[in-house]
């Protein structure tokens, strides 16, 4: 069975973060490990603490995962301060880890800051040139480019402005876009859109997260980078389109919307 590290905070809600990833992961068919940077007390409608691991403790975390069973991937998420990115960095350039796919959580959806606003240029000098994938959404790709996105003809030029700057592959989202959900892959100087409708619901709670840890799972599993966001994208939208609905504010998705398991029974 192909394996899958998050490197990523817990949210205490189950939408977004590490418990987004695992049943994720555990939908695309790999097996997933965790490795914890931050604690939040989170739900559906916003941070209200965040706990945040020491750096040694996050290192011991990224060792024992890596020294006993290697990961095929790697789908990093928030990482909150510029000591726990040098760690992430270090420990990813010793074990030479592959197929990294960072998603550079700044902002949660509530509007919560989970990225201190000093670590930003750390991000990017150290994290970015890692990674065979990077994931922002609009405004996370107007701090990464310096450009203000308007148009998709904006989108296809931050895009290429990441990818040469940072020699990784990049994946604009289009989920704060005013129109369709529409995403754009840039990579290796080619542009690819990955359309989606959008679909009408409130509830996107940990999109960005379930999207990045679908694509590096489609990664492990040995499909190309055009391929694996592919299948994340139409992953993502059957968990939207299956309309789960919990909580006060923007709800989280539904991860088993095409499991017909007779363990999923509820009583009646
Ligand atoms: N209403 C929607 N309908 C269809 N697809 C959507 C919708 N909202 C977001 N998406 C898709 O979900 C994925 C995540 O995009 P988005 O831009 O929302 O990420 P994000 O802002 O990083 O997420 P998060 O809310 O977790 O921070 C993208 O593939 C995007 O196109
Ligand atoms: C822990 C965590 N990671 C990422 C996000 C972004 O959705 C969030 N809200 N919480």
């Amino acid at each position: 069975m192909k394996t899958v590290l998050t490197i990523a905070g817990s949210d205490s809600s189950g939408g977004a973060g590490i418990q987004a990833d695992l049943k994720t992961m555990t939908m695309n068919g790999v097996y997933a490990m965790s490795a914890i940077t931050a604690l939040t007390a989170q739900n559906t409608t916003g941070v209200r603490a965040v706990e945040e691991a020491s750096p040694e403790f996050l290192g011991q975390q990224i060792d024992a995962v890596f020294e006993d069973i290697y990961p095929d991937a790697v789908k990093i998420g928030m990482v909150a301060s510029c000591e726990l990115i040098r760690v992430i960095a270090d420990k990813l350039r010793y074990y030479r880890a592959r197929n990294v796919v960072l998603d550079p959580v700044m902002v949660a959806t509530s509007g919560s800051a989970l990225l201190r606003n000093d670590a930003v240029q750390t991000l990017m000098t150290e994290l970015l040139p890692l990674a065979a994938l990077v994931t922002p959404n609009i405004p996370e790709a107007e701090i990464l480019s310096g450009m203000h996105i308007e148009t998709a003809e904006d989108m296809v030029k931050a895009a290429e402005q990441i990818s040469s700057a940072y020699h990784c592959a990049v994946l604009l989202k289009g989920g704060h876009s005013v129109n369709d959900a529409n995403d754009l892959l840039c990579a290796d100087g080619k542009i690819t859109w990955f359309e989606g409708k959008r679909i009408d619901n409130p509830n996107t709670h940990g999109t960005g997260c379930t999207l990045s840890s679908a694509i590096a799972s489609n990664l492990a599993k040995g499909f190309t980078l055009a391929e694996s966001v592919r299948r994340a994208k139409e992953y993502i939208s059957g968990a939207l389109a299956a309309m789960l609905n919990l909580g006060k504010g923007a709800g989280p998705m539904m991860h088993n919307f095409d499991l017909k398991s007779p363990f999923a029974e509820e009583a009646n």
